[in-house]
């Protein structure tokens, strides 16, 4: 037998060299050191002592791994160090009870640590894991290497023995990540799920869907959809569920709950609401005047008659500059005129939703009376429900007779005090100037009537009067301030532009810091320029006034996309419908009075439930742009009997959206008038060019006619549509369609680049050249 040396011995039973050189002192061996040779006796005695644990020493030293997977599987006394692990060693019932195969006795000793070098010893620091894993490789993978690389094998890693087994080995890789198996069988343990308590109250904004309910009352969503079950609603998890629902399942759980209201702070009318802070601190303020009336009744002399007479005063020649209206003072009292031409402004802001005139004063000519253009004024006004003050101008006229101006009026529903109405005449000369002074008077009077009001304290806002590109000065706007005061340097939001006011200039040309309610200024600085009857409203800083601006510009773009839903004959029955039209507002205008008046009257008549007609305004004569900007602000339909919209009012109801329809026949307009307010006129069709053709080549076929062989040069041709043959330019004929086939096939459609043959109805007289345009009738969907 070779002998061995000390070292040797205590290398190959993993003790050390000491420990073996004391046991054989303690069987009286004396060997001088390590490297004395060991006899058959000495090795005999020692083995009694270390032999038979040999692999136990081996595996149970943790810094000599790399031997201890060799023996791992059968070392018992493994069990005894690490309770855990190992196979022989499960405690835990479920799995070692499981896995009767796993331990380590199973095995032949070594067998499998043989083959897993890589496991135990290097990767786990913790020898004793070599133990721990005796299903890996040896059962499950033949291939010992294998099993190396699956550390999360088996049923080591169950919930509750998993901690043991993984004594950090594992190259540190965290207990079971990345390996499926051991993914799903670290998921703890399913616990008894506490639920959350219910909110005391949710609020909502519109709607909320199943889910977001769930979530805001701390609940499944199975949960919800199991009570809207109950309650006879079948729903899904993202179904949106109204204002009813949501509360039928808050109040099924005792939550409180609150719709929200949010504010678009976009919308520069919600500034224009009043509150209480706006109403606290609130002073008169002077009125705001608008002067309609009829062509050459005096409507410029009477503004210029104000002016030169109340603003010059002390300011010789001091108007330099025309900013579209101008401010008076009477009786230590002001007055301010919108100093625009006609009623032209006047509708457009009342048309964009603005409201700024609190008084109008109707011109008549007392040598005319009243005309069409004043009864369309006194419309305006009625509709606005803006008070009139009559000015019977031209009293220095000899044919002046204001009494014929004051009997008509009645009949128009002014009727003077004099005569037992309540409204104001005035009798004026304004090119004299004479009568002014009373007029003006009169002005407060109503003015006084209506209680003007406004906070000059507040940040301010009001309307665009009028603006336009300066050259120089770039975007110049004329501002009326409504409430508040505006000052130069404020972050203001005009329509969809903002910017800072960088200059005010007052109406008689002087620059102003400030300028506060009914006051006109006119400011630059914006961005953009807006537009008249736009609302500017001042913000508190820069930054809030260009995001708002910028989104008010972004969804302007946006609105131009979609165009305003304006009633309409054809969208009537639908806004009926929906309960945004309890009244139908009608203009009607005829070739004669005669007529107007009947089909007014007949209009009058008509009864459908839900819905009253209301004639605001009736003349005779073309449909011009004054009815169309009416129509525009109040939402009314035009009727034209014998009579056509002229250029200007056509372009008008073209960009307002405005419904035009014209009759020569009676009974039709209302019929037409009523179908349409029961929802029920026929289908309107357009025609859609789908495609065209060139003939190339012709063929007559007796019997058939002539076929015209054709390229479809553009778009496609179908069966079923309708042809028109062009020839130089001209259309020669136009029907249907006979045959269409490709070769000698019919075809349903013939595409761009293709060939076909073609016959029309009736019509043979088709030659080489001539174009071939097929088109479609379809139906116009109502809006
Ligand atoms: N005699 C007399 N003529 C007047 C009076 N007021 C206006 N006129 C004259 O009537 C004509 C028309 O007056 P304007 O002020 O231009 O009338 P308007 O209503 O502004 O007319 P348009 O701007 O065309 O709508 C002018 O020639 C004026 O001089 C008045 O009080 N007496």
């Amino acid at each position: 037998m070779t002998k061995i040396r000390v070292h040797e011995y205590a290398k190959k039973v993993n003790r050390t060299s000491k420990e073996v050189i004391d046991e054989l002192a303690k069987n009286n061996v004396s060997v001088s050191n390590h490297m004395a040779t060991l006899d058959s006796e000495a090795v005999s005695k020692l083995d009694r002592k270390f032999a038979g644990n040999t692999s136990n020493q081996q595996t149970s030293k943790p810094n000599t791994s790399a031997n201890n997977t060799n023996n791992g599987q059968k070392n018992n006394r493994q069990g005894g160090n690490r309770p855990a692990q190992g196979g022989q060693n499960r405690p835990t019932g479920g799995q070692g009870g499981n896995r009767p195969a796993q331990g380590g006795q199973n095995r032949p000793a070594g067998g499998q640590g043989g083959n897993r070098p890589a496991q135990g010893g290097q990767n786990r620091p913790a020898g004793g894991q070599g133990g721990n894993r005796p299903a890996q490789g040896g059962q499950n993978r033949p291939t010992g290497g294998q099993g190396g690389n699956r550390p999360a094998q088996g049923g080591q890693n169950r919930p509750g023995s998993g901690g043991q087994n993984r004594p950090g080995g594992r190259g540190g890789r965290p207990p079971a990540k990345g390996i499926n198996q051991g993914r799903r069988r670290y998921r703890p343990a399913p616990q008894p799920k506490v639920e959350q308590p219910l909110p005391e109250k949710i609020t909502f904004y519109e709607s909320l869907s199943v889910a977001e309910l769930a979530q805001k009352l701390h609940r499944e969503p199975s949960e919800i959809i199991k009570k809207l079950f109950m309650l006879g609603v079948m729903a899904t998890i993202n179904q949106e569920l109204d204002q009813d629902a949501i509360e039928l399942i808050c109040a099924d759980y005792g939550v409180e709950v609150e719709e929200e209201i949010r504010i678009d702070v976009t919308d520069l009318e919600i500034y224009f609401e009043e509150s209480e802070e706006t109403v606290e601190g609130q002073t008169e303020r002077p009125p705001v005047v608008t002067i309609m009336g009829h062509v050459d009744h005096g409507k410029t002399t009477l503004l210029d008659s104000i002016r030169n007479t109340k603003v010059t005063q002390g300011e010789a020649g001091g108007i330099t500059q025309h900013i579209g209206a101008y401010q008076i003072e009477e009786h230590g009292k002001k007055i301010t005129f919108l100093d625009t031409p006609g009623h032209a402004a006047f509708t457009t802001m009342r048309a964009r939703g603005a409201k700024v005139t609190d008084l109008t004063i109707l011109v008549v000519a007392a040598d005319d009376g009243v005309m069409p253009q004043t009864i369309e004024a006194i419309n305006h006004a009625k509709a606005a429900e803006v008070p009139i003050i009559v000015a019977v101008n031209k009293m220095d006229k000899p044919t002046a007779n204001p009494d014929r101006v004051m009997q008509e009026l009645t009949e128009h529903g002014l009727v003077a005090e004099d005569w037992g109405g309540d409204t104001i005449f005035a009798p004026i000369s304004a090119l004299k100037g004479e009568g002014i002074d009373h007029l003006l008077e009169m002005v407060l009077l109503v003015a006084e009537v209506g209680e003007l009001k406004a906070n000059p304290a507040i940040r301010a806002r009001g309307t665009v009067i009028e603006a336009q590109l300066d050259r120089g000065r770039g975007s110049v706007a004329t501002l009326l301030v409504q409430d508040g005061t505006l000052h130069v340097g404020d972050p203001i939001v005009v329509g969809n532009t903002y910017g800072r006011v960088r200059a005010m200039i007052n109406d008689i040309g002087r620059r102003v810091k400030e300028a506060g309610p009914s006051t006109p200024v006119e400011i630059t600085g914006l961005s953009d320029v807006p537009q008249a009857g736009d609302r500017f409203v001042v913000f508190e800083d820069e930054k809030t006034a260009r995001q708002i601006g910028e989104s008010r510009a972004g969804e302007a773009l946006q609105e131009q996309r979609v165009e305003k839903t304006r009633v309409t004959l054809d969208n009537l029955f639908d806004q009926m419908k929906q309960g945004e039209m309890k009244e139908l507002n009608l203009i009607v205008k005829a070739d004669v009075q005669g007529t107007v008046e009947a089909m007014a009257a007949s209009l009058m008549k008509i009864e459908v439930e839900g819905v009253n007609v209301k004639i605001i305004h009736t003349g005779a004569g073309a449909i011009n742009e004054s009815d169309i900007s009416l129509a525009a602000a109040s939402n009314a339909i035009v009727i034209g009997f014998n009579v056509r919209p002229d250029v200007n009012a056509k372009r008008a109801a073209e960009e307002e959206g405005v419904d035009i329809r014209q009759h020569r026949v009676i009974y039709k307009v209302i019929e037409e008038i009523e179908s349409a307010m029961k929802g029920m006129l026929d289908p309107e069709y357009e025609e859609k060019v789908i495609g065209q053709l060139e003939v190339r080549e012709t063929f007559k076929v007796s019997k058939i006619g002539t076929i015209a062989g054709s390229y479809v040069t553009d778009g496609k041709i179908t069966r079923d549509s309708s042809v028109r043959i062009i020839r130089d330019n001209i259309v020669i004929f136009e029907g249907e369609l006979d045959t269409l086939k490709r070769f000698k096939d019919d075809a349903k459609e013939v595409a761009k680049g293709y060939e076909c043959g073609v016959t029309i109805k009736n019509f043979n007289d088709i030659k080489e050249g001539d174009i071939i345009e097929a088109y479609v009738m379809e139906e116009i969907k109502r809006v």
